[in-house]
């Protein structure tokens, strides 16, 4: 969808701020561009919407070479959502969003009811916020309404330049996971800079970690954190990039344990006798046939002797994951509840446990995938002292 063919930046004074650049974003991908500061992050972005001409080289937008598209009409295409969210300081919230799509000739009333939909998708309720003026806004709030305004007018391409960079770390992380759901249903093209790795981790579909100039590594995150291109790029994921890999590492049905289960409305002796039999010491319980309700000790089945069901003896536990929760969430969901293990859903039905041992096994899979991923030649050997 955007395609960089051998792209290269030369400013007047001689400086080259990108230097033979060749990547390609697909249909609907989400491309974070990072790097440290000044190595071409913005003059990269800038060229797709051609605020930048290149020096050499051939950028391609749907198929199109953008040297010979009028800027203008590219731009309809194209949305642009920058730090300083630019915003009409004289329009209210609403009518700022409603600008674009309102100048391409869609009438007023249409414009600002579609621009209420999507404030309302940034999670800004329109008629708390539509009537006011971007300086009664807070950072957070003004860059939410610079997202409703680039998706105002529909584009297929997003360019996004640090779009959560003015706002503190807090209310980053939840414009982060709100804009993550919102591209999962929207599925525009997007290329996102930004400096910040955690952040470029968290969003990406596909990394590209710029060096000066130049991209040093293109990948998933899960690739980019586990087997790092170059000594550059290891340094700039940082030491604790194990760490990073539990946000980008899902959970599949292969790590999970599978207990004894027994229904709320089964009688209690008939459960106490499976559960003997299976030699187990608690089972999870489900309400009907597929919906966790918590789990059972065998002890506490024949308390009081064995009539009754399971549910006059039950513990309800709510936590519960999703099957492709990252480990980072499921980690925090098991240091959270006390049990040691927490029940994981398929498409909303029960699947199995996650305990702390399929949480390790978890990621040892992870790790043993990027021995298949690194080639030969990039394995270095050293020789261990002493052995
Ligand atoms: N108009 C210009 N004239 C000359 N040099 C420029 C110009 N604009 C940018 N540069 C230089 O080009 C290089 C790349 O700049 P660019 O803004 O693309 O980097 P960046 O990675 O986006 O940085 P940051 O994260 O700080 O925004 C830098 O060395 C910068 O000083």
């Amino acid at each position: 969808m955007i395609r960089f063919e051998h792209v290269t930046k030369r400013y007047p004074d001689g400086t080259t701020a990108v230097d033979d650049l060749s990547f390609e974003v697909a249909e609907g991908e989400l491309v974070t561009l990072v790097g440290p500061s000044g190595c071409g992050k913005t003059t990269t972005m800038k060229m797709v919407n051609r605020l930048i001409d290149p020096t050499a080289g051939t950028i391609r937008v749907d198929g199109e070479d953008i040297a010979d598209t009028d800027p203008v009409e590219l731009r309809r295409r194209i949305g642009y959502v920058i730090q300083q969210t630019g915003l009409f300081p004289h329009k209210t919230v609403l009518d700022n969003t409603a600008t674009v799509p309102h100048l391409l000739g869609t009438p007023r009333k249409k414009a600002r009811a579609r621009a209420a939909e999507l404030l309302d998708l940034v999670g800004l309720d329109p008629t708390v916020y539509g009537h006011r003026y971007p300086d009664q806004l807070s950072g957070g709030q003004r860059q939410r309404v610079g997202v409703a305004r680039a998706l105002a007018a529909d584009p297929p391409v997003l360019l996004m330049d640090e779009p959560f960079g003015a706002v503190d770390p807090v209310i980053r992380e939840h414009l982060q996971t709100e804009f993550r759901h919102l591209q999962r249903t929207l599925r525009k093209t997007v290329l996102f800079v930004t400096h910040d790795i955690e952040e470029a981790i968290r969003l990406g579909d596909r990394i590209a970690v710029y060096g000066h100039g130049r991209i040093e590594q293109f990948d998933t995150p899960a690739a980019v954190l586990g087997a790092p291109a170059t000594p550059y790029v290891a340094e700039f994921v940082g030491a604790d990039r194990g760490i990073k890999r539990l946000s980008v590492t899902p959970v599949e049905p292969g790590d999970l344990e599978e207990r004894p289960v027994v229904r709320l409305d089964d009688p209690a002796g008939r459960a106490a006798a499976a559960l003997a039999a299976d030699g187990a010491s608690w089972a999870v319980v489900l309400d009907g046939d597929a919906t966790p309700y918590g789990w059972v000790p065998a002890a506490a089945l024949t308390d009081g002797g064995p009539d009754g069901t399971v549910g006059d003896h039950a513990r309800p536990m709510d936590a519960t994951l999703p099957v492709g929760a990252p480990l980072r969430e499921a980690f925090g969901a098991l240091l959270g509840h006390d049990a040691g293990w927490i029940a994981v859903l398929d498409e909303g039905r029960y699947a199995g446990v996650l305990t702390p041992g399929g949480l390790h096994a978890a990621l040892r899979r992870a790790t043993t995938a990027d021995t298949v991923r690194t080639t030969r030649e990039a394995v270095v050997l050293d020789t261990v002292p002493g052995a």
